[in-house]
């Protein structure tokens, strides 16, 4: 029942300790994965953003583009100093000389009709547009309208070669292992670690064209978001979390692989498991041993007399029929102390118990192993000497006698010499143990009654 108990207990805490590391292994693993797509989004999108944003308030800026009389090397100048401290292609799109002027030197005419970005984006009403341009060698944008009191006066901005996101992008993969993409407002991809999905020659490839895309189900594309979304990409299994680039409009889309997360999670799993198994093991074990020492000492309290520790009766019954059950002959001795009571009534009660210890030692200390002596009652003693003829128990009987007559046996301060009379049977068939205490009861009683301090033998009479 105990057992049972324990079982159960360490099965739930089991389920309950592995579903908790689960857990918080998936969380662990979700977050590892997502800190460093954050990280890249802060690094490579929203640092120029902000280093943009900052210079496009400049007084200086906009003192330059308010002005008729664009003088082109002051901006060229402004351009290239800029980017030689932030590291990043700055451009200019001036809306009253309807020029841009790029950080590298070169400008482009704003012609309507053959420079299209710049005419749409003005009619925007947001006011930071990331965009991907210039087709000859594709350019990361972000564009920034810069207004005095107000006023549209152009765009500032930065560029940069997709070349170099696609050396950042395969760095990130090799390290953390996952894929990303990123789209645009009209779910085209603008940026991607996968270099195929990168725009070419104008023509983007959208989100809904990818092939994990179209194997979602319709409903999970009806809730709006892919976040935890397990999709399968070239046979592999990979859970997407999506994150939102909220100055662009943009939305970034991790694809962890599964494998990776999931051996790391079975690997826990697996060391929970093993873990718990060793503690119930442990657990069983020592209720085991415990239960097991526990009945052992109740058994032997019960088959143990108090007084002596010799085999009480029920011990000696138990050894009896082991005897016969292994087909052995039995020589048996009964013996009782002489005038015990006398010894009581001159030395105490006490004083008799301590001779009865030191009895049961004499004898325990005489016999071969595999005889049993045991108390029988009172001032009496049983002996089983199993493989034994009669003559032998007989002698055995006599010997005991002599060694007990030598004894001196000492309470305290008193020393005395006590004797006892000794009564032997012998069955070398299946007899009944009262039938053969019976015999030796009778031989006893004959020793007694012919002047104590002897051995007497009586055998059954053949059937
Ligand atoms: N100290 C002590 N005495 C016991 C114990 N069990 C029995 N006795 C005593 O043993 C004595 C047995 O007395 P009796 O049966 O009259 O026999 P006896 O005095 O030994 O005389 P015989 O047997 O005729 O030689 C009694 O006084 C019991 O009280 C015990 O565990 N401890």
């Amino acid at each position: 029942m105990i057992l049972f108990a324990v079982v159960v207990v360490s099965i739930v805490t089991l389920v309950h300790f592995t579903a908790s590391k689960i857990v918080a292994e998936q969380s662990r693993a979700q977050q590892q994965s997502i800190s460093p797509a954050i990280s890249l989004i802060v690094d490579q999108l929203l640092k120029p953003l902000h280093v943009s944003q900052t210079l496009a308030e400049a007084k200086e800026l906009k003192d330059l583009m308010k002005n008729p009389e664009v003088d082109e090397k002051t901006v060229f100048e402004m351009l290239r100093r800029l980017e030689l401290e932030f590291d990043m292609e700055f451009f200019i799109a001036s809306d009253l000389t309807r020029m841009q002027y790029n950080s590298n030197g070169t400008k482009l005419a704003l012609v309507e009709g053959k420079v299209d970005w710049y005419f749409r984006y003005k009619e925007w009403q947001q006011d930071a547009i990331a965009d991907i341009g210039q087709w000859e060698d594709p350019n990361f944008y972000i564009d920034l309208k810069v207004y005095d009191d107000k006023k549209f006066v152009g765009f500032f901005g930065i560029s940069k070669s997709l070349d170099s996101f696609v050396d950042i992008f395969a760095q990130y993969k090799a390290l953390h292992g996952y894929d990303f993409i990123f789209v645009d407002q009209d779910d085209n991809i603008a940026l991607s670690s996968d270099p195929e999905l990168i725009v070419n020659k104008t023509v983007f490839t959208t989100l809904q064209s990818l092939e994990w895309y179209e194997g979602l189900s319709s409903e999970r594309i009806a809730k709006g978001s892919l976040n935890n979304a397990l999709v399968s990409i070239n046979g592999k299994d990979a859970l997407i979390a999506e994150v939102k680039v909220d100055p662009f409009g943009w939305t970034m889309y991790l694809l962890t692989p599964l494998q990776a997360r999931q051996t790391e999670i079975s690997r826990s799993f697996i060391v929970s498991v093993v873990t718990l198994l060793v503690i119930i093991f442990a657990l069983f074990f020592l209720i085991y041993h415990l239960l097991y020492h526990f009945k052992k000492d109740m058994q032997k309290n019960f088959q143990t007399d108090p007084l002596t520790r010799l085999p009480n009766r029920n011990k000696v019954e138990l050894r009896y029929a082991e005897m016969l059950d292994k087909k052995q002959s039995v020589g048996l001795i009964l013996i009782d102390i002489d005038h015990f009571k006398t010894v009581n009534d001159t030395h105490g009660h006490n004083a008799g118990d301590q001779v009865l210890r030191q009895i049961a030692k004499l004898l325990q200390n005489q016999l071969r192993d595999g005889d049993v002596v045991g108390r029988w009652g009172g001032e009496e003693f049983v002996l089983l000497l199993p493989d034994t003829t009669a003559d032998q128990a007989f002698e055995v009987a006599q010997k005991l006698r002599e060694n007990l007559a030598k004894m001196t046996a000492s309470t305290g301060s008193i020393s005395l010499q006590v004797t006892a009379s000794f009564g032997v049977s012998h069955t070398d068939t299946e007899r009944a143990l009262t039938d053969l205490l019976g015999y030796a009861d009778d031989a006893l009683y004959q020793a007694k009654r012919d002047g104590r301090n002897m051995v007497k033998m009586q055998l059954a009479k053949a059937a």
